[in-house]
Order: structure tokens, then sequence, then C-alpha cells
């Protein structure tokens, strides 16, 4: 499988604090990549840094083999590299489907093609019965699947999931990891940030473990869950 995402020796310092030391990661195409680790590890911070949202002090990023480790957020969405947010964010006095469009439009600003796309996405999230009510108006499970139907309209190659899982009920958890693994199955590529064990064992491909801005550890995921420095580290800072 080609390889679609390649971020080599990352480092990103905030003032005198090294958040992300000298980090590599490579992914393939239809592929999911786990980043885990304990709360303050750079999880998020690395994963700013690969979307734009975060400067690098050191590192590139290459996506489909195009340096874009100097361009901004919207540029790097636009080539494809699609994300979520931790918290929700959607525009309340909007319906679900109006939210959608606002993401389509980055993409197209033709409102028959941009409509076209964020029903699209709201059909794959499985939102569509829900177009036309107002977003403020949803439940956690379908925010987050909102969320995700913002970042589909942007017709990604890459998915950049940031704890979409967190808070969800067993039968939302697995709703949300049914829709993932079909996402892949469409050639959709995905880094995901997740506290959720279950939902990484269930879905990464390769698991990347961070913990004080340094990776520990690398593998599948029922390795590197049971590796002697990763239980440290999580135990150490609870
Ligand atoms: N904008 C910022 N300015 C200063 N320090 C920051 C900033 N963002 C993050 N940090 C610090 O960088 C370190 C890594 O934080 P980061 O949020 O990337 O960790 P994380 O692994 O995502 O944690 P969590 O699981 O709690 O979300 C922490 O010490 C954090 O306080």
């Amino acid at each position: 499988m080609p390889v679609v995402l390649n971020a080599e020796n990352i480092t990103v310092k905030f003032g005198g604090l090294v958040a992300v030391n000298n980090v590599s990661l490579s992914l393939e195409k239809g592929k999911i990549l786990g980043l885990i680790g304990p709360n303050g590890a750079g999880k998020s911070t690395l994963f700013n840094a690969i979307t734009g949202f975060a400067p690098v002090i050191s590192g590139k990023v290459f996506f489909l083999d195009k340096d874009v480790t100097k361009l901004p957020p919207y540029i790097r969405t636009r080539y494809g590299m699609g994300r979520t947010f931790q918290t929700e964010r959607p525009y309340e006095d909007l319906t679900v489907l109006e939210n959608v469009l606002v993401a389509a439009f980055l993409k197209n600003n033709k409102r028959k093609d941009a409509e076209k796309i964020a029903l699209s996405a709201l059909e794959k999230v499985g939102l569509l019965d829900r177009a036309h009510q107002l977003s403020s108006d949803l439940n956690l499970a379908r925010l987050r699947r909102l969320e995700l139907a913002k970042a589909l309209a942007l017709e990604p190659e890459i998915l950049f999931l940031d704890e979409i899982m967190a808070g969800l009920n067993p039968p939302a958890l697995k709703e949300m990891i049914a829709l993932l693994r079909e996402l892949t199955a469409t050639g959709i590529s995905i880094v995901m940030v997740e506290h959720i064990m279950e939902a990484i064992i269930q879905l990464a491909d390769h698991v990347i473990v961070l913990a004080s801005g340094n990776k520990i550890a690398e593998g599948l995921a029922i390795d590197v869950i049971n590796d002697e420095n990763v239980i440290e580290a999580y135990l150490g800072t609870d």
C-alpha cells in the first residue's frame, strides 16, 4: 500500500517545554494509526503539528510526497488532510446540513455541488434523517458524527480524529468503530488520538505510544499495551 503520510523527526516546543521530541510516524493508505499515551504526553501537539495548527521547531511533514511542513492548515485541508477537534464546535443556530455545508463550501463554491457533497457526508455517517434539525438538538453521539461529516465534506485522503470516542456509551462506541471501518474500506486513512483502548485495539493497525513528548513504544495494539514501559508511563501519571 502506498504511504500517504510521513512525519519525520517532529519536535515542538512551548517556551522551555519540549512537548514533542523528535517523533516520526508514517501511515499507509486505508490504514489506521492510533496515537496513545497518558495525559500531557504530547499527542494533541503532535497531531496539531502534522495538521498545521502547531509550529514545528524541526522535522518535516510529507503528505502524498508533498512537503507540507510550512503550509497553513487550510491549504493542508484542501490537499486532503481532514480533521476533527476534541471539542465539538457546531454552529448551534444552523441545521445539521448547514453545518456540513459550511465545510463543503471550503472546497466547492457552487451551491449544488457543495450540497451534494454535504448530503453524501451526512449519509455516510448516518445523519441524513437529521439534516434539517438544528445541530443544538443533537445528542453527543450524533454531534460526534456531525464532526465526522464536516471533515468528510472536505473529501479527505486522511482523517485526523481527536478523541472522537470520548464519552460515548457502549452502543454508540460500537457504531463509531463500525463507521470508521467503513471509511477505511473506501481508502481513507486515519490517525486517531484516543484514550479508549477498546477502540484502539479493535481499529488500529499500528499504535504509537507517547510519554513526556517521546515515542516510548510502537507496534500492534496488543503488544504495546502489554509493554512494561508503557504500563509504567500510564501508572506514573495517575
Ligand atoms: N499551546 C500550548 N502552550 C503551552 N504548553 C502547551 C500548549 N499545548 C500543550 N502544551 C503542553 O504540552 C504538553 C503536551 O500537551 P498535549 O495536549 O499535546 O498532550 P496530550 O497527550 O494530548 O494530553 P491529553 O491526553 O490530556 O489531551 C503538556 O505539558 C501541555 O501542558
